[in-house]
């Protein structure tokens, strides 16, 4: 399935009572790249969240491939083509890297796994390991791996980089170019290490108390050192 375009309008959400996103509208076309910056606490794991159908809808649509899944759970927007890696990083403990790969393949045929061990090699290093023994940087590469597996046309990366060497950074932020330019995927990035972000996206939006403060390219982020320091707390980028 070729990558699909997001559409969000309007979208407002929250967690029982608490609203939290507020009018969120935003556009990403097929297989483009969108940065979700902000400091902590300003909505960006919510809005992945709510674009995955896990949390309280209260107004607004989303739409991927020009189909409306705004009133659809989490489990049907998987069928749809909505790949969401949490920040959590969903790994089962007590099973090999390989059996966490086959829960990904959702019917595909086994030997489907072979492209997770291409876009991770250390996941193929790793096979026989359980979940439970592997690094933080592993267990990230097996989450993002089994959620490609099912081959989404949107995939939600919520945070990747947390808590990672920068070694590890690396080899992740390069894994995710290369799916970006296989060109099967329009990708969504929450994350923290600002530049990390900005070279991977070509569009970027900054969220603040649950709405977009802005939005434009990062090179237009990067040029813009007041907002950089008003919204991102930083004092600027290199
Ligand atoms: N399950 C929840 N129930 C109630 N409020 C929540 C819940 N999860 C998050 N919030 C609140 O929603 C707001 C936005 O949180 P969110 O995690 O989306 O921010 P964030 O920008 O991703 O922050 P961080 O960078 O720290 O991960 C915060 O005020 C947070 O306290």
């Amino acid at each position: 399935m070729p990558a699909a375009p997001l559409e969000v309008t309007g979208l407002s959400a929250g967690y029982g009572p608490t609203r939290v996103l507020e009018d969120v509208s935003l556009s990403v076309p097929a297989g483009a790249r969108l940065a979700v910056l902000g400091r902590n606490g300003m909505g960006k794991t919510t809005l992945l969240a709510t674009l995955a159908g896990l949390t309280r809808h209260i107004g607004g649509s989303i739409s991927i491939g020009g189909a409306d899944i705004t009133g659809l759970a989490t489990a049907q927007r998987a069928l749809k083509g909505v790949g969401y890696v949490p920040q959590a990083r969903w790994v089962f403990p007590t099973l090999t890297v390989e059996e966490n790969l086959f829960v990904g393949l959702k019917g595909r045929p086994r030997e489907a796994i072979a492209e997770a061990y291409w876009m991770f090699p250390r996941l193929a290093e790793r096979r026989r390991n359980l979940g439970s023994q592997l690094s933080g940087g592993e267990q990230q590469m097996l989450s993002t791996a089994r959620s490609i597996l099912g081959q989404p046309t949107l995939l939600l990366l919520d945070e990747p980089l947390e808590g990672l060497a920068p070694v590890i950074c690396d080899e992740l932020m390069a894994a995710f170019a290369t799916l970006a330019k296989q060109g099967d995927m329009t990708i969504v990035l929450v994350e923290q290490r600002i530049q990390s972000a900005l070279d991977f996206a070509d569009q970027v939006i900054v969220l603040e108390r649950g709405r977009i403060a802005w939005r434009g390219t990062p090179q237009e982020l990067a040029a813009d050192h007041s907002t950089v320091e008003r919204l991102l707390g930083v004092g600027g980028l290199h």
